[in-house]
């Protein structure tokens, strides 16, 4: 283990659909989906952390958004705290700015996608729509 990582991630809704973004080759765990968001920089709020890398990634203005849950999630060789925020309301356009390939899942349906594994029970959790 090599020290714990401060990450924030944004679940967007929109017409009743969350987005999901796969990582890009080049990044550790390419090819794999997971909620937009990053690392808390140093002397960053959780808050402030969502805004910037939803701007940095997707071009995106968090105007309404709140904190839902976390979790610790231990990868054979780090681990992750994890804060998930709803954001109910921003503004766009989108744009891929680090060349993300993007969706937006119907929580009914069948997730086709492969997440990462600290994702997939949050990913149930939207599906069984255990959240307020
Ligand atoms: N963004 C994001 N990261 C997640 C999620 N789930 C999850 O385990 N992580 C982990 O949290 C870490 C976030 O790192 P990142 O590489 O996306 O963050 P970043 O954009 O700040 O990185 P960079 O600027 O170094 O490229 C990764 O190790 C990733 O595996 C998720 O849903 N969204």
């Amino acid at each position: 283990m090599s020290g714990q990582l401060d990450v924030v991630a944004a679940i967007l809704w929109k017409n009743g659909r969350f987005l999901a973004i796969k990582r890009p080759e080049g990044k550790p765990q390419a090819g794999f989906w997971e909620f937009p968001g990053g690392k808390i920089e140093a002397g960053e709020s959780p808050e402030e952390a969502l805004s910037r890398e939803l701007q940095e990634e997707l071009n995106l203005t968090p105007l309404s958004f709140r904190f839902w849950t976390e979790k610790v999630h231990a990868y054979d060789n780090f681990r992750v705290r994890l804060r998930f925020f709803h954001v109910d309301e921003f503004r766009g356009p989108l744009v891929a700015h680090e060349g993300h390939e993007w969706m937006w899942i119907e929580p009914k349906e069948p997730v086709t996608v492969p997440f990462l594994a600290a994702d997939v029970d949050i990913v149930h959790a939207l599906q069984e729509q255990t959240v307020a």
